[in-house]
């Protein structure tokens, strides 16, 4: 496993450390209201931290903490709340009580008092289903915890394995590091656009000092404030981060011509491939040479001209490739995957965020409560947050918490969810209005459904399905929780729409995917992501996209959209299956998405081209945006076209003059051009014989992979 690599994110802590806590746990109310925020550099969360297991989790064994938890942890107060960060809250429980126990003051022993005091504190006209949803909360949380973005094809979550050896090694490489990457770390932790994705032009807003200690009045300035500052230090970043190889490359150049840059006598030696093979047969490399080359590595690859020393780019590259693979834990089919997104220093930016938690948020439900209301009541309940950005009027991002996030009354009583800020973008970019018909092709556990609802005032209806019928149940816990009453749930494969019910103004496929945007909340991605996984998914994202399309109604008044989105950030899942719906249907269209930030969508990759408008689409990523990577594409569906008219002289065939949609179906024989292709790697890849090439597959022989 990497030596980089840690901990997942867990999910918010389960109710049942929270139970038999009492009232005297619970900080004052007057005190915490009056908490002012953290300067930005303290109140980022901290990397989560193993030792939070050791004060927490009774009676489990001991775990050593890795080094690069430790290193992000120092210096900083475990600000990290999401339920998870158990570090945090045996901190609060120690300057509260000083008892060892991580338990949250509102699991009160009666639950009559957590009602009434629900009841008391919300007095809004969903009281019934505020008191049911408290009454069959407790599993449902769990499942939710599990990952709002959650896929079920991906596999458990594996513990790592890392030994406490590697400590200081790392703390080196990290220092080593610095110069190159951006200061992802230091960062004011505020979910942002970069600079150069920023469309704020309040730039000068002032430091948050100046707006004193946090108040309901001064939040949204404060907020703004934040993020006009990490904005210019995003910018900052990236310039620094394009600078820092060119700048490093010729300095050391200067000083340095025999790759000796440390001076400390071992002149640097880039393994041939024969090398890399004995290395791995003897048990991999050593963590202070694999952390000497990757730095190496990107210092070469940065001023490739300069400092190349005779040996060929792609030599590096596979070099730096297997070593990002051994040093952060990934399979290298993986890495190698993630590396070409990016250019060279960029890439080791986004495997350093995946080993980052991403900042906690939750949604405010406009259904039960509104933003202000809901944030002063957890501000009163020693909760501390801040909107997250203008570019949501709902969405809340949580710095530290005295209680568990996810079990307040407030929770209880659906005044909001809890929701990576990521998973709001689809929803924005799909803006489903009051009154319409709106299909959620794949929703459990239903953070975007219930997301809809609320934006369309619970009017219209939400058909929201998901073919997994056991995550069903989540959804419709959150359904009732979030007093959502106009949706319906149903549980189909989403490939057999319209055929159950079409005609939908607005359609969102947030699809099934690998899940390489959330590396930080499921390591296990790292590993469990074989070429055919990839190769299985797209191919199921290539039927669904244009089930989900023929779902929309060209001719619907208000709508006539259709958003896909997936929590990967690989362009097989992204850019290739757009494309894919655009050459099969002819009459959608890509629109803006409305997002006021993300990079665009790859037009060409890797020797692919995709239309043009693609660069319409937005991709989202953990180390730009501090939020999971992400991808959003909105369609416009138009009416299907009539093919084209015969001239003048030409002799009309009536059967020709059918609508273009009807004659298009999915095409299987497309992908089994990639199917054969992925296997004859793979055979490669073993040293087999490969079989030529089948030219012409007959149609018989068509495969539907994914099916
Ligand atoms: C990324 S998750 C959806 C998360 C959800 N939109 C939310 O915001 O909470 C993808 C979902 O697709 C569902 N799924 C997988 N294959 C499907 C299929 N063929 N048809 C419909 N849903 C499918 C999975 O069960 C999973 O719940």
């Amino acid at each position: 496993m990497g030596r980089r690599a840690k901990n997942k994110q867990g999910p918010p802590a389960p109710l049942a450390e929270v139970a038999g806590d009492n009232e005297a746990r619970r900080p004052s109310a007057k005190k915490l209201g009056k908490r002012k925020a953290e300067p930005e550099q303290e109140s980022r969360p901290g990397k989560k931290l193993r030792e939070g297991k050791e004060t927490t989790a009774k009676g489990s064994p001991k775990k050593s903490v890795s080094f690069a938890s430790q290193k992000k942890s120092e210096g900083k107060k475990g600000k990290t709340v999401n339920g998870k960060s158990e570090s945090k809250k045996s901190k609060v429980v120690e300057e509260s009580d000083g008892e060892g126990s991580c338990a949250g003051w509102e699991d009160v022993d009666e639950e009559d008092d957590v009602k009434a005091e629900a009841k008391a504190l919300f007095n809004d006209s969903d009281d019934d289903d505020a008191g049911s949803a408290y009454e069959g909360e407790w599993e449902e949380l769990e499942m939710e915890g599990e990952a709002e973005d959650d896929d079920p094809l991906r596999g458990p979550v594996e513990e790592l394995d890392l030994g406490s050896d590697d400590d200081d090694d790392a703390e080196a490489f990290v220092g080593k590091l610095k110069s190159r990457r951006s200061k992802q770390q230091d960062r004011p932790d505020k979910i942002i656009p970069t600079g150069s994705d920023a469309s704020s032009d309040d730039s000068d807003e002032g430091s948050e000092d100046e707006h004193g200690p946090i108040t309901m009045a001064n939040m949204e300035a404060r907020s703004r404030a934040l993020d006009a500052r990490a904005a210019r230090e995003a910018e900052l970043d990236m310039e620094e981060m394009q600078q820092a190889a060119q700048v490093d490359g010729e300095d050391d150049l200067d000083v340095d011509m025999d790759g000796d840059e440390e001076g400390d006598g071992e002149e640097f030696h880039l393994p041939t491939a024969e090398e890399r093979e004995e290395e791995k047969k003897a048990g991999g490399p050593d963590v202070h040479l694999v952390q000497r080359r990757m730095r190496e590595c990107v210092r070469v690859l940065g001023n490739f001209k300069k400092l190349n020393r005779g040996r060929a780019r792609t030599e590096y590259v596979d070099q730096l490739i297997s070593d990002i693979a051994s040093y952060y834990g990934y399979n290298d089919f993986l890495a190698e995957k993630l590396y070409h997104l990016f250019p060279v220093a960029e890439a080791i930016e986004f495997f350093e965020a995946n080993e980052v938690p991403r900042p906690v948020t939750i949604r405010t439900n406009t259904l039960r409560t509104r933003r202000r209301d809901l944030a002063q009541a957890l501000i009163n309940r020693g909760v501390n947050l801040e909107p997250i950005g203008k570019w949501t009027n709902v969405g809340l991002q949580v710095f530290e918490s005295s209680v568990p996030i996810g079990a307040t009354p407030e929770y209880l009583a659906g005044h909001y969810m809890l929701q990576a800020a990521s998973s709001f973008l689809p929803v924005i970019a799909l803006s489903p209005q009051p009154n319409e018909r709106v299909l959620d092709m794949a929703s459990a556990p239903g953070g975007k459904t219930t997301h809809m609802a609320a934006l369309m005032q619970n009017t219209g209806v939400v058909f929201a399905n998901d073919a997994n019928k056991a995550r069903t149940k989540s959804l419709t816990a959150n359904v009732h929780r979030l007093g959502c009453k106009n949706v319906v749930v149903c549980s189909y494969d989403g490939r057999e729409f319209p055929k159950v019910i079409g005609g939908f103004d607005r359609v969102l496929l947030d699809a099934p995917c690998s899940g390489t945007g959330i590396i930080s909340k499921d390591t296990s991605v790292k590993v469990n992501k074989t070429e055919r996984d990839f190769m299985l998914l797209s191919h199921l994202q290539k039927q669904l996209i244009l089930c989900a399309i023929d779902s929309v109604s060209p001719t619907s008044k208000t709508g006539g959209y259709f958003v896909y989105s997936t929590c990967s950030v690989t362009v097989d899942e992204n850019e290739a299956v757009v494309d894919y719906a655009l050459r099969k249907r002819p009459n959608v269209k890509l629109v803006e998405t409305g997002l006021e930030f993300g990079r665009p969508g790859f037009t060409s990759y890797r020797g692919k081209t995709f239309h043009q408008s693609v660069s319409m689409t937005r991709r989202f990523y953990p180390h730009v945006h501090n939020m999971d990577g992400f991808y959003v594409a909105k369609f416009k569906v138009e009416k299907p076209t009539k093919t084209r008219k015969a001239g003048k002289d030409e002799k009309v065939d009536p059967a020709a003059e059918v609508v273009e949609q009807e004659t298009i179906g999915f095409d299987s024989e497309e992908d089994k051009m990639y199917i054969e292709e992925s296997k004859r790697k793979a055979m490669r890849a073993k040293g087999l014989r490969v079989p030529p090439r089948n030219r012409a597959p007959p149609a018989s022989a068509a495969v539907t992979a994914a099916a």
